[in-house]
């Protein structure tokens, strides 16, 4: 049900301008992992090239034991804009999702409720997404992702256009679903605090070319303000 991801003497870029140089990284199958950084420090390119949408100019990334050379169903992706399709209701956004797995249409149906229901939506399946909150859309495009049973959730920024406190009910619905299913997580933040209420590990990224500043295994138990000014040192914005 889950994957391990290697990046091993990653070099990313676009053109002649690196964005990440000569990286080794590796996210054990049913982690969860925040990489936090600046903006621009790459984090968006590193998901895109776990994802199979951002070629490396050098190295490479593996899943399980496959080099990533594209987008799969294996791999899930959520981004901060929800992307759903406007005509689409939210049970026909997720099992259109479904149609490149080749499912039946049957099968596409039962994944789509059901993955509705784990994101809390049994009631909203019929609704489109004029008719649904931010959190709500977020909440489909998440089942979209879901419905595909991924083993590696790759999610870039996916909170950050949701009020605080939807954001707080978005995090908590993903651990619960993390615990539930053991999915590897990517999660890409610029925010440190989200970093820290989530994650079980956080890899702050920083610089130009972009590389790894710290990897701090993240304790569990209460909040550490120890480690959160650790962090904020690293990324100087404290
Ligand atoms: N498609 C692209 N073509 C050319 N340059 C790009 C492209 N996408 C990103 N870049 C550049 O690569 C660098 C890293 O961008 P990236 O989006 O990965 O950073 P990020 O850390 O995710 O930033 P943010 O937090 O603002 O999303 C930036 O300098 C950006 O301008």
């Amino acid at each position: 049900m889950s994957l391990a991801v290697r990046l091993e003497g990653l070099s990313l870029g676009y053109g002649s301008a690196p964005v990440l140089e000569r990286t080794d990284l590796e996210f054990p199958a049913g982690s969860f992992t925040a990489l936090l950084g600046p903006s621009g420090c790459g984090k968006s390119t590193v998901l895109g090239a776990v994802a199979g949408f951002v070629p490396p100019l050098d190295g490479r990334v593996t899943a399980g034991a496959r080099p990533v050379r594209r987008p799969g169903p294996e791999r899930g992706v959520v981004f901060q804009h929800y992307a759903l399709f406007p005509w689409r209701t939210a049970r026909g956004n997720v099992e259109f999702a479904l149609k490149r797995l080749g499912l039946p249409r049957a099968e596409r149906r039962r994944r789509a409720l059901e993955a509705l229901a784990e994101v809390g939506l049994a009631d909203g399946t019929d609704k489109y997404p004029a008719q649904l909150s931010g959190g709500m859309q977020q909440r489909v495009a998440l089942a979209r992702a879901l419905a595909a049973e991924p083993e590696v959730l790759l999610m870039d920024e996916p909170f950050g256009a949701l009020d605080a406190l939807t954001r707080a009910r978005m995090q908590s619905l993903l651990r619960e679903l993390w615990q539930r299913r053991g999915t590897t997580v990517l999660f890409v933040t610029h925010d440190i605090d989200e970093a820290l209420a989530l994650a079980q590990r956080v890899v702050v990224l920083g610089g130009t070319p972009g590389r790894v500043l710290a990897d701090n295994l993240v304790p569990a138990g209460p909040p550490d303000p120890a480690l959160r000014s650790l962090i904020a040192r690293h990324l100087r914005v404290e």
